[in-house]
């Protein structure tokens, strides 16, 4: 499966998202690829991989590279890295089949991976559409704000669009709480506001949410799989029991 971590909000933990769930995916036996489609390279730089001189998703979508030349095997999980080089690309990409640089370039990979999982910019421009134009599915993490909220309407009419024109088969797998903290009484009402939008978009909210933790910042500094050394912390649990609701839902 080729999956999308989307939204165009900042900050709704896509990147650490897309971390947790690929390096758990390995860790229960599957093989995973993460692609970082980020100028930012937050994702990249988390895991050590190489960004400078290397090849990146920079050079994969202007076709200079096979993908294999672009892949980097490390202990979290195989990873395309990104770097700030990627930035100019929403300029570049003007010609005829930009949407489908990304969906070409794993055409020759897909099988030989059990999960490939994108992690997106916070934009809706030709980064974003490439990754859905070459994925099954989405997963929209969103924290616990009124405006993050409000941008899954946005972003649904993106995918709409990109289900027009790019990728009739795209569906979205479900909304992700992120950054959750129960005892604040205004994130039990935003959780019922979006099990509300979810269902006006079609979509489900899944059962598992995402509580705040001071780990996902130490771990990410350090470069630390959350499941090798924060095994107990309670975010480490909720990112393994959402993998299993996602397994559970996908069989
Ligand atoms: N469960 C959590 N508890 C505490 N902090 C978190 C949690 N999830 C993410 N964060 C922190 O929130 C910040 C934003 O997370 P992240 O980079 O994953 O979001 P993003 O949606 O990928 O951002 P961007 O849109 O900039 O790419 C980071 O500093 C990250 O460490």
């Amino acid at each position: 499966m080729i999956l999308s971590v989307a939204n165009q909000k900042g900050g709704v933990a896509k990147t650490t998202s897309t971390l947790a769930i690929a390096s758990n995916l390995k860790k229960k036996g599957y093989k995973a690829l993460v692609i970082d489609m980020d100028p930012q390279g937050n994702l990249s730089e988390s895991v050590n991989a190489n960004q400078i001189e290397v090849p990146t998703i920079y050079e994969l979508l202007k076709q200079e590279l096979t993908v294999d030349e672009a892949i980097q095997k490390l202990d979290f999980f195989d990873i395309i890295p990104s770097n700030i080089m990627l930035a100019g690309a929403e300029q570049e990409m003007s010609f005829t089949g930009k949407e489908y640089r990304l969906k070409e370039s794993l055409e020759n990979i897909n099988a030989l991976y059990d999960y490939i999982i994108i992690d997106t910019p916070p934009s809706l421009g030709i980064l974003t559409i490439n990754a859905f134009t070459a994925s099954d599915e989405i997963l929209i993490p969103t924290t616990p704000g009124i405006f993050a909220v409000n941008g899954i309407e946005q972003l649904n009419n993106t995918i709409n669009n990109v289900k027009k024109y790019c990728n009739k088969d795209l569906k979205i797998n479900g909304i992700l709480i992120t950054r959750f903290n129960p005892r604040v009484n205004i994130n039990k009402s935003i959780k019922t506001l979006t099990e509300h939008l979810a269902n006006h978009i079609g979509a489900k909210v899944y059962n598992t949410y995402i509580r705040n933790s001071v780990i996902i910042e130490e771990s990410q500094a350090n470069k630390i799989n959350l499941f090798d050394n924060y095994k107990s912390a309670t975010v480490t649990e909720d990112y393994n029991s959402f993998v299993k609701e996602f397994l559970n839902n996908n069989f």
